[in-house]
């Protein structure tokens, strides 16, 4: 009975979302039925739907007869839809749906009509979050280490002991093996790299180059890698104590040499660090004297779980062998075991796990001084000097709060992230954003006026004379981007004064950029922790931050989730940032120069077909992602209840869905032949015939570029599981992209298969 009832409360429910008229009950006074009392009540829309009432079920049909009986209620209105099908398909794209008219390019925008709401301002509350300096004003001067070390800290300013730092160091020192926990940007590098240091500085005799590998630190991204080794090498000035870092997408030639020179420090990501363990001969574990396993949460998100005990297991073995071999008192291995740390910002049953598999008699070192680690492992742990807040945009405004954003804050010189869902929309909201948002022409303010004016309807002069807007620079990182082109982004965006860096979750954990002071998340976090990650960009170190994320009304609910995890995130006005826009355009009333910048988006996408391909991958990319949150953040996240036109005008495209994914299947969809632009619309015919047989053969480079993700076998074991994880995922976008690939995807993938498990038996392949 119970099931029953269930059954008919979500008759009921289901009822009163479809109020279309699409169903046919609705509450109604007791009758003589027992229970839930339902009276028939006249269809709103006329449909030739056969009516039954549920009083009929109850009285006539046991609880079984009745699931076959919600089933066909539900029947209906699938007939229904066919019926009005035209009717939904305006409701979802509202924009166009006839694939062979062109998109209206004249017509204004219409970003705010019955769309922009009054966002009001609630107040946050925060919770309590770890201290990042201790009141006892402890100094690493105090701590009993290396005097030379203590006045390298000094020298790049590092005089006071952070709350981890102060806990972790004395135990560190002590070479016990440590699990810690402590919010992001807290200072946790340092809490292992002193002890490490000072550890190696103190032995005698002094390390010498062929004296091998004392310490292995393991960390989940290149960028970590490469920002770990800067960081330790700005305290370790000492000569003989030499580090380095191992990274996917390096040179290993030139990193096997410089192991053969003797490395004592080694920082690298697991799969790279596999690779040579298994592949560089010179490479010996048996005098590690310390593991550090950094960001473990990430570790293990990323996958690396297999990779972390394998390593774990050739270190034990390498000290067997050694000891076996050299004898005891040569190796001195029993006397000084290995220390291992292992550093989280989120304490998961996995990391705990982990540290029951690494760690012997370990000593947990949380933070944050509560019992709360243990009630609520789950807490997200965020700096409190981080302001979280939370806009509500209608989806059709997405793009250009999100450009008032980033010209709000690149007027405060800020360092921005802007996190996105795939590398395609990485890539396309770069170019559109370099395109349009830093250099505008100098008449847009006519464009209310003359339609398509930023376009280039005006004269040519009129396309030449423009000016800058935004002073700032645009970076973008993503894990398909070449090695030294990642790193080069990523020291450029840590040294520039202001800029905006658009990236995917390659760049949320560990990476430091101790000035950025924004994190925009443009499309919400798969996870919790993704989000903890995201906003722990900023507000490192105690410095103040601001974060804030995109959600529809429909997403508003992740506030609540958030909110149960003790994250409190304040509601923004949208209207604030527009205003900023006035001024961008040159027009003063915001709603119009919000629409004026959206068409100026439009306008440049529709004229530019590599630009228009680049948006149709990145919403296709967009779309396979939010339609694969993971179950518990799907009710939240809800692909059904997305409107795919309204997210097309997002990526400033006025084509429908439909015609977007024929774009990306690669079949040339009937372009409108740019009028705008005299340049373009100058083409002749056969120009036109040109240009799309360039545009086929540009399509066939990008599929070929696309299955070229995948490396080769050689590439392979170069690279990190970062990266055989993220061409698993692009493969897997490939095949909904181009579905007659698909084939070749699968054989691929067959043989990716067998290149994942050379991970871990990279030595007998
Ligand atoms: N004692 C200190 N005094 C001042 N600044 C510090 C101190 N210790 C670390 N920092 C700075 O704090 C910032 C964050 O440090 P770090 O990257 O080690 O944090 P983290 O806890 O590892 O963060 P995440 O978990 O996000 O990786 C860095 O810019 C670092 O230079």
């Amino acid at each position: 009975m119970a099931s029953l009832n269930k059954a008919l409360r979500n008759c009921i429910a289901y009822q009163r979302i479809s109020n279309s008229g699409t169903m046919n009950f609705t509450w109604g006074k007791p009758s003589n039925v027992k229970g839930t009392v339902f009276r028939k009540k006249k269809p709103l829309v006329n449909t030739d739907t056969k009516v039954e009432t549920v009083q009929n079920v109850l009285k006539n049909t046991n609880e079984r007869s009745f699931k076959k009986y919600k089933k066909k209620i539900e029947r209906p209105t699938v007939h229904i839809k066919r019926k009005h099908k035209k009717d939904k398909q305006k409701l979802l794209n509202p924009i166009k749906n006839n694939p062979s008219e062109p998109p209206q390019q004249t017509k204004a925008v219409n970003l705010f009509h019955n769309s922009q709401k009054q966002f009001s301002i609630s107040h946050s509350s925060k919770f309590e979050s770890e201290k990042l300096f201790t009141d006892s004003g402890k100094k690493f001067s105090d701590l009993d280490i290396h005097k030379h070390l203590i006045s390298n800290l000094e020298k790049i300013n590092f005089n006071s002991l952070t709350t981890v730092q102060e806990k972790v160091i004395p135990i560190g020192l002590s070479r016990k093996d440590i699990l810690v926990r402590s919010q992001t940007g807290s200072g946790k590098t340092l809490a292992y790299a002193v002890p490490i240091i000072n550890d190696l500085l103190t032995l005698t005799p002094r390390l010498q180059r062929k004296d091998g590998l004392q310490v292995l630190v393991v960390v989940p991204t290149r960028e970590l890698a490469l920002q770990t080794h800067e960081l330790v090498n700005k305290i370790n000035t000492f000569q003989w104590i030499i580090a380095s870092h191992l990274c996917g997408g390096e040179n290993r030639k030139s990193e096997k040499d410089r192991l053969r020179k003797g490395v004592h420090i080694l920082i690298g990501t697991p799969g790279r660090l596999l690779d040579h363990i298994f592949h560089t001969s010179v490479l010996k574990l048996n005098k590690v004297r310390c593991l550090v396993l950094d960001e473990a949460d990430q570790l293990l998100d990323m996958g690396f779980r297999k990779d972390i005990i394998r390593l774990v297991e050739e270190l034990n073995k390498a000290r067997i062998n050694s000891t076996e071999n050299e004898g005891a008192q040569e190796s001195n291995n029993e006397e000084n075991p290995r220390q291992t740390m292992l550093l989280s910002a989120s304490l998961t049953k996995g990391v705990s796990e982990l540290a029951d598999f690494v760690l012997k008699n370990h000593v947990f070192i949380d933070a944050l001084e509560e019992e709360i680690s243990e009630d609520s492992p789950d807490r997200l742990l965020i700096p409190n000097t981080i302001e979280q807040s939370y806009i509500l945009t209608p989806v059709k405004n997405r793009l250009v709060t999100l450009s008032a954003i980033i010209v709000a804050k690149c007027k405060q010189t800020s360092k921005v992230f802007v996190f996105m869902a795939s590398t395609q929309m990485v890539e396309y909201y770069y170019e559109l954003f370099s395109r349009c948002l830093l250099r505008m022409p100098l008449n847009r303010g006519q464009y209310a006026t003359r339609a398509g004016l930023l376009s280039g309807d005006g004269d040519d002069s009129d396309l030449s004379d423009e000016e800058e807007v935004l002073s700032t620079q645009f970076f973008k990182l993503h894990g398909s981007m070449d090695q030294k082109i990642r790193k080069k982004v990523f020291t450029e965006f840590r040294a520039a004064k202001s800029g905006v860096l658009f990236c995917t979750d390659v760049a949320a954990r560990g990476i430091d950029v101790p000035t950025a002071d924004c994190i925009i998340q443009y499309t919400g976090p798969q996870t919790d922790k993704d989000y903890l990650h995201r906003v722990g960009r900023t507000g490192r170190a105690g410095k103040s931050g601001s974060a804030i994320i995109f959600l529809t009304e429909a997403e508003e609910a992740y506030v609540a989730r958030l909110q149960q995890l003790q994250v409190r995130l304040r509601k923004l006005n949208s209207t604030d940032f527009l205003n900023c826009l006035s001024e961008v355009m040159n027009e003063p009333d915001h709603e119009r120069a919000a629409r004026n910048l959206q068409q100026h988006y439009e306008d440049t996408v529709r004229q530019d077909k590599d630009l228009h391909f680049s948006a149709c991958m990145a919403y296709s990319t967009w779309s396979r992602f939010y339609n694969s949150y993971p179950t518990k953040m799907r009710s939240i996240f809800d692909f059904k209840k997305v409107n795919l036109g309204h997210y097309a005008n997002s990526f400033a495209l006025k084509n429908t869905p439909s015609e977007i994914s024929k774009t990306v299947r690669g079949e040339v969809v009937n372009m409108e032949t740019p009028r705008l632009n005299q340049k373009l619309s100058n083409y002749k015919d056969e120009d036109v015939a040109k240009r799309s047989q360039g545009f086929d053969a540009k399509m066939s480079k990008r599929i070929t570029d696309f299955f070229n993700l995948r490396p080769n076998k050689k590439q392979k074991n170069s690279d990190s599981l970062e990266d055989a994880d993220h061409n698993k995922h692009a493969l897997d976008k490939a095949v909904t992209t181009f579905p007659q690939c698909s084939q070749d995807i699968e054989s691929v993938e067959r043989s990716s298969e067998t290149e994942e498990s050379t991970s871990l038996n990279i030595k007998a392949s």
